[in-house]
């Protein structure tokens, strides 16, 4: 610290000269701000070194034009303030006691090159000094900036964040549009996963077929290579050739055949005329009138047709070639009945049923010429109507009438539990009756075998029966598989003609409603039932047809069966076993029917057909029957 004394001895220049001496740091005849503070500092020791005090109190020296002089950083001079002192302007000595006057201070201030910068330096000081309060403010005011910087941050950072959400929430639809795609695109991929899985698989495939390729050429060079399979291959090659010579042979053997078969022809044609003559004789044979001399021309007959086949080669009728002998032989001993034995006459009434069938299957095999093209026999007949009204007895005249096999076909001798054995058997019964052509195949209650599709009781089995059936019925009778005069009829019956399958229906191209009997049918029934049968006088078959409508014929057949037995009923009333057995058999055949019999017989037994049952029949007949 320098102190200066008040009253010091020396000259005022001297004194004034030693004060800046003092003070000039730099001996440069100047005083810089930092060294006029130093001054100050020495004046006022009081002021304590605060810069704001020594500045405020160094203001109040200076006038305040020089203060900004100094604040600029302007430097006082010897001269300057020799000079100011010199005018009598200020008491130095006062100045530096009181310091409580203002003075003036030349502008006059030349600057030496160092000083130059420190005035520089000096002037950036006096602005940091000048700046120091609002510095002071912002530095005190920074946290709060600091806050305000650090809330608008956030702020901003929220703004930003805001304006990513927007956008993300604008870009929703698209990266909805987007996700889908990519979902899509999932979807190809994995397709394309898939396809290239299958072309994997594929490759392997072909890889599996080329190496079987391979070992097939290398088997095949193996075989080239050994000679003897080389020339067994070879010689098979003759086979063809052979087979060839075989068909030329065959074609030979068949042209004698033909020749032989037609002789056969005329044999069977003649012995079809003598039918009649050898029906009426067997029936007169039955009667009980001896012609021994007709059933031995026949056997003539029968040996000289079986002669002349063997010399021909002509296989006998009948005989089956199939690819199935054992079964056709047993389907032959369960269904084929050679003789059905029974007559037009034998079925009573159905006369407009009869002329149907005569004209659906006999005819054709009489006049074959005749029934070709369009006129080819029928496929198929269905005889439908209730139940015992005379169907089967119709089947086994016409097969009677027509000198044909008779297949009498049920279910139960068709369906077998064994897979794909049924439909085996409905091939094998076609073959067995084109073998035997001219045939006819009767198939009883076809409903049970050939239901309505999606019928109750429909499963496989039936279902794979029918659809053989229906591929052999179709090949029936056509121009390929047919010879001229030997067809084959499907002849089938049915009480539930609505149960058919349509298909099958739409095969069984005649369709012939068997009613219930009428009057005059009814009466003709009762005869030909009672034909055997000694009749009483009293009894009145009119009367017995009259009370019996509504009856089938199988009701009817049984009526007289009953009435019939009712004379032996009353014979044997009240008798033991050991007089029955010793009756006379000839008073037993002679006990009449009566009139009571019947009567008791009627009360006995019911018709079995419904009205209901009658009207489905007619309505289904008027729907889909022949007339
Ligand atoms: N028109 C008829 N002429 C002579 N007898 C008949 C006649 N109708 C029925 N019968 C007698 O009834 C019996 C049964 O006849 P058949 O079996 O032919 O009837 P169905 O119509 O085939 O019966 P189901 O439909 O029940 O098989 C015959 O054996 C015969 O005795």
């Amino acid at each position: 610290m320098v102190a200066v004394a008040p009253n010091s001895n020396c000259s005022r220049v001297e004194k004034m000269k030693k004060i800046f001496d003092k003070f000039d740091v730099n001996k440069d005849g100047h005083l810089d701000m930092t060294e006029l503070v130093e001054w100050v500092k020495a004046l006022e020791p009081e002021l304590n070194n605060n810069v704001q005090s020594i500045q405020f109190k160094l203001s109040s020296y200076l006038t305040p034009n020089y203060y900004a002089v100094l604040a600029g950083n302007v430097s006082l001079n010897y001269i300057g303030f020799t000079r100011i002192y010199a005018q009598g302007f200020r008491n130095v000595d006062h100045d530096f006691n009181s310091l409580g006057l203002q003075f003036q201070f030349s502008r006059s201030v030349s600057l030496s090159p160092t000083k130059q910068i420190e005035k520089k330096n000096m002037t950036q000081i006096s602005n940091q000094v000048q700046a120091t309060p609002q510095m002071s403010n912002q530095v005190q005011a920074m946290p709060q900036i600091s806050n305000q910087v650090q809330a608008t941050t956030q702020v901003s950072n929220q703004v930003q964040a805001t304006a990513q959400v927007s956008n993300q929430v604008q870009a929703t639809p698209q990266v909805s549009n987007q996700v889908q795609a990519t979902a899509q695109m999932s979807n190809q991929v994995q397709a394309m996963t898939q396809m290239s899985n299958q072309v994997q698989a594929a490759t392997r495939l072909s890889q599996l077929q080329a190496t079987q390729i391979r070992l097939m050429t290398q088997l095949s060079n193996q075989i080239q290579a050994t000679p003897q399979i080389s020339n067994q291959v070879q010689s098979t090659t003759k086979v063809p050739n052979q087979v060839q010579a075989t068909a030329q042979v065959s074609n030979q053997v068949q042209g004698g055949k033909y020749t032989f078969a037609g002789q056969v022809n005329n044999y069977r044609n003649t012995l079809q005329q003598a039918v009649p003559t050898l029906n009426s004789c067997r029936n007169t044979v039955q009667q009980g009138v001896q012609t021994p001399q007709l059933p031995g021309q026949v056997n003539n007959y029968r040996n000289t047709v079986q002669q002349v086949n063997a010399v021909a080669g002509v296989k006998p009728k009948g005989e089956y070639n199939g690819p199935d002998p054992q079964l056709a032989a047993r389907l032959e001993k369960e269904i084929l009945d050679t003789n059905p034995g029974v007559r037009w006459d034998d079925v009573a009434g159905l006369n407009e049923a009869k002329r149907l069938l005569q004209e659906a299957v006999v005819l054709p095999l009489w006049m074959p010429e005749y029934f070709q093209g369009i006129r080819r026999p029928w496929r198929g007949v269905l005889m439908f109507g209730p139940p015992g009204t005379g169907k089967t007895l119709l089947a086994k005249a016409v097969a009677t009438e027509c000198g044909t096999t008779f297949l009498n076909v049920s279910c139960s001798s068709l369906l077998a539990k064994w897979y794909g054995e049924s439909e085996r058997r409905v091939r094998c019964l076609f073959d067995l009756a084109r073998a035997r052509a001219p045939s006819t195949i009767f198939i009883d209650e076809i409903d049970s075998l050939c239901s309505a599709r999606g019928a109750p009781g429909e499963n496989e089995v039936s279902r794979r029966v029918k659809s053989e059936l229906l591929v052999q019925i179709d090949g029936l009778n056509n121009s390929t598989n047919n010879t001229a005069g030997k067809p084959v009829t499907v002849l089938a019956a049915t009480n539930f003609p609505w149960g058919l399958d349509e298909a099958l229906r739409r095969r069984l191209e005649n369709r012939i409603y068997i009613p219930l009997p009428d009057f005059k049918s009814r009466k003709e029934l009762i005869e030909i039932n009672l034909k055997s049968i000694t009749l009483a006088p009293d009894l009145d078959i009119d009367q017995v047809a009259r009370r019996t409508e509504g009856f089938s014929g199988d009701d009817l057949t049984n009526i007289c069966r009953d009435a019939s037995l009712s004379g032996m009923r009353r014979k044997i009333a009240g008798k033991n076993p050991d007089e029955i057995k010793n009756m006379s058999k000839a008073d037993i055949l002679k006990i009449p029917v009566m009139m009571d019999d019947f009567l008791e017989a009627l009360d006995r037994i019911q018709p079995t057909v419904s009205r209901g049952d009658i009207e489905r029949h007619e309505k289904w007949f008027s729907e889909f029957g022949s007339t």
